[in-house]
């Protein structure tokens, strides 16, 4: 059983006796809500080179894409179910990656009612399932639980400055919700649980008009347009490569601590040097363009992961200036834009 300081008096119960069946082929039968996503469908390629392992994928399509996944399906060990977090879902898995959210602020703000009935009502329907099989679900929370944070950088101890009837709050306080029913779940029913804190996350899959930043600057350079920093373009954010991330997710999920733990690349940038980076990288000859902010955008956020890197030996590898060509080249090929000679 994981510790997280106070000791669960309840033992999970058994797993399922339909693990033991003669039809039983895979050692590990594994979920993954919101695996059509970004992060989700590399957590799906990196499970799936293990042959031990079955990957089901549980997805509403909302920002994710069957496209994410094309290669697998089809596959004997692989399975993707249209389903909708917010109803139960009655299956055997041993194990649940539960990352079924829009994460982009665009989308989730788009339908905040959503947005929370995802975090809670979705998340209660992944207790439901991992108490009634006996699985271990791990929360893809994140750092906006700390929201506009007062101290720097963020350790997991730290409760958070959050502005509990904005507008982002559909999302930041819809994980910190999601983060209490997982608790309760593992005090109150013995569920073994696993929270990690995901820091800005890149990569290729990202959604070409997703919203976020790096997806942003990236696509505006590639076509020609200025990169829109939003003032005060002061604002820090930390990026984590999305194969360091799946990298750190794997190893919470398979040790033996529930966390929080913050999963991120404490690389500190403002968005301006962010700009300046992707201009450098990409076009020198592109503008920028400074726009106004959206209400309640945190100034600062860069992980503290001494933690991780002591119960989980991770720390990520790839920096940003590593990673973002590796994004450009994947960007380039979507919209169709090849590298000048
Ligand atoms: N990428 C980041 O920087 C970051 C940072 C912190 C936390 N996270 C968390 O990691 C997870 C994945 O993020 P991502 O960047 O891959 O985002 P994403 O938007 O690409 O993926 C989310 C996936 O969840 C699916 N989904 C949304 N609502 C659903 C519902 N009600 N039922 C079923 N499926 C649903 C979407 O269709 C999509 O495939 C999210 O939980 C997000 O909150 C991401
Ligand atoms: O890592 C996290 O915990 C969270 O981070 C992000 O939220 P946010 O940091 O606001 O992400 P972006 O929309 O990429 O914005 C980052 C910064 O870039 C700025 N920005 C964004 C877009 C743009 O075109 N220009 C620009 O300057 C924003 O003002 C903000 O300061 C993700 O979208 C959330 O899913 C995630 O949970």
């Amino acid at each position: 059983m994981a510790t997280n300081g106070n000791d669960a008096k309840k033992q999970p119960p058994s797993p399922s006796p339909l693990r033991n069946s003669k039809f039983f082929q895979s050692n590990m039968r594994i979920l993954i809500t919101g695996g059509a996503g970004f992060i989700g469908s590399h957590l799906v390629d990196r499970l799936m080179e293990n042959e031990k392992n079955e990957v089901i994928v549980a997805d509403n399509y909302f920002t994710g894409s069957k496209d994410n996944l094309s290669k697998w399906i089809g596959h004997p060990r692989f399975e993707l179910i249209r389903h909708d977090v917010t109803e139960p879902l009655l299956i055997e898995v041993d194990q649940i990656y539960h990352l079924a959210c829009p994460a982009s602020p665009i989308f989730y703000k788009y339908n905040p009612v959503k947005t929370i009935k995802t975090n809670v009502i979705g998340t209660l329907n992944m207790l439901g399932l991992a108490k009634r099989v006996g699985a271990r679900i791990l929360l893809t929370s994140t750092s906006e639980v700390y929201g506009d944070p007062l101290e720097h950088p963020q350790k997991e101890e730290y409760w958070g400055n959050v502005n509990p009837i904005g507008v982002r709050s559909c999302y930041d306080e819809g994980k910190r919700v999601a983060e209490t029913l997982m608790f309760d779940y593992h005090r109150q029913h013995g569920i073994e649980i696993r929270i990690a804190r995901i820091f800005n996350t890149y990569g290729p899959r990202m959604n070409i008009d997703d919203g976020r930043v790096v997806s942003n600057f990236i696509a505006q350079a590639l076509r020609g347009e200025p990169l829109t920093v939003q003032l005060p373009g002061t604002q820090t954010r930390s990026f984590c490569y999305v194969s360091d991330m799946v990298d750190g997710l794997i190893r919470l999920m398979e040790g033996d601590n529930t966390g929080p733990i913050n999963i991120g690349n404490p690389g500190e940038f403002t968005m301006m040097e962010l700009a300046q980076t992707v201009k450098e990288l990409i076009d020198p000859k592109v503008t920028i363009k400074e726009v106004e902010n959206t209400p309640d955008d945190p100034r600062q956020r860069k992980p503290d992961i001494s933690k991780a890197k002591e119960l989980l030996g991770w720390e990520p590898k790839v920096t940003l200036r590593q990673g973002l060509p590796l994004m450009e080249e994947d960007f380039r090929r979507r919209l169709g834009v090849p590298k000048k000679a």
